[in-house]
């Protein structure tokens, strides 16, 4: 995979220098009597490349559901620039915030230019009779749009497959269109889910240069990634997810050296840990008729 940087597109309007891109809130996430997500804050500043980690099922996914308008949290707050984000993804999408998905979710049976283009379908403004009639408006708007995409498909490295239908693409190449994909939206902040999962050392070395050429436009990201060694080399910040709770936050070294992100990782329970007082509880008490066997049988010796 290649990243071309030679001819960046200029998504969107560039953020202003410093300031909170995201700010979410005590973000709770309930499905029935599953807590999957309890009561998370984290922020993203502009510029910045944040780290979302966890082991399976720690809630990331539903995290982001929440941050993009999929899931309406059962409480807590998102906000974009300083603004409530509505709980509609399109309305989301508007706002300034896209996203990638876990599971590639292409239009499999268009080219990568058409997929490109849909992408862009919230930042263009002609309407159905401007379209319908195919006035002059309506070409220009048409023709902008298509240059935007060819842009994006170069800084993604995938203009020389612009005709190409996108289900015929490599796996690497398809996570790299629904990038380009949601860049057609103009962002000031992107999210991703697991961008490097099924790639090659190779591809997953480019993915990590594409982000950061990503955030040279002034878009701010949020990755969530198992990937350690692209999360440690790529991100400003880390934030660990375990049993939907936020465990440690912090830079890449001081989140590595955490004996509690280690112990999550391997299973390990620690202190803290939610459902750690349980644990211990079934340790004393196993402990306790252990203390008591033994007793008991120094008992039986003696006699
Ligand atoms: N729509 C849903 N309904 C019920 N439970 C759900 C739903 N979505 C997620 N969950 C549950 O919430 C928990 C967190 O899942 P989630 O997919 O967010 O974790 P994750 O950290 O993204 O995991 P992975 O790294 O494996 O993708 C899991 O127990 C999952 O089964």
């Amino acid at each position: 995979m290649t990243t071309t940087t030679k001819t960046p597109a200029a998504p969107g309007p560039a953020p202003a220098a410093g300031g909170t891109v995201l700010d979410a809130t005590g973000v709770t996430m309930r499905f029935g009597g599953l807590t999957a997500v309890r009561s998370v804050d984290l922020t993203v500043d502009s510029g910045e490349i944040v780290g979302l980690i966890g082991p399976n099922g720690a809630g990331k996914t539903t995290f982001f559901n929440c941050l993009t308008g999929l899931y309406v949290p059962t409480e807590g707050t998102v906000k974009y620039r300083g603004k409530v984000l509505p709980h509609r993804s399109h309305l989301v999408t508007m706002a300034g915030v896209a996203r990638t998905f876990q599971n590639i979710r292409l239009f499999a049976n268009m080219t990568v230019l058409e997929n490109v283009l849909v992408g862009r379908h919230t930042r263009t403004k002609e309407g159905l009779w401007s379209a319908l009639l195919r006035g002059p408006g309506f070409r220009k708007a048409e023709q902008d749009s298509e240059n935007k995409a060819m842009e994006l498909l170069e800084f993604t490295g995938l203009a020389a497959k612009r005709d190409h239908i996108a289900r015929n693409l490599a796996y690497g190449e398809q996570r790299k269109l629904e990038i380009a994909r949601a860049l057609a939206s103009e962002p000031g902040l992107l999210l991703l889910d697991e961008p490097t999962a099924g790639m090659n050392p190779q591809e997953t070395m480019a993915t990590q240069e594409l982000v950061r050429s990503i955030r040279q436009q002034g878009i701010a990201v949020l990755v969530i990634e198992h990937d350690m060694r692209f999360i440690f080399n790529l991100c400003d910040r880390v934030a660990v997810l375990v049993q939907g709770e936020k465990l440690v936050e912090g830079t890449p070294e001081r989140v590595q050296s955490d004996e509690r992100v280690v112990a999550a990782y391997l299973g390990t329970p620690f202190e803290g840990e939610p459902g750690e007082s349980e644990a211990a509880e079934v340790r004393a008490a196993e402990t306790g008729k252990q203390e008591a066997a033994e007793a008991g049988q120094e008992e039986g010796e003696d006699q």
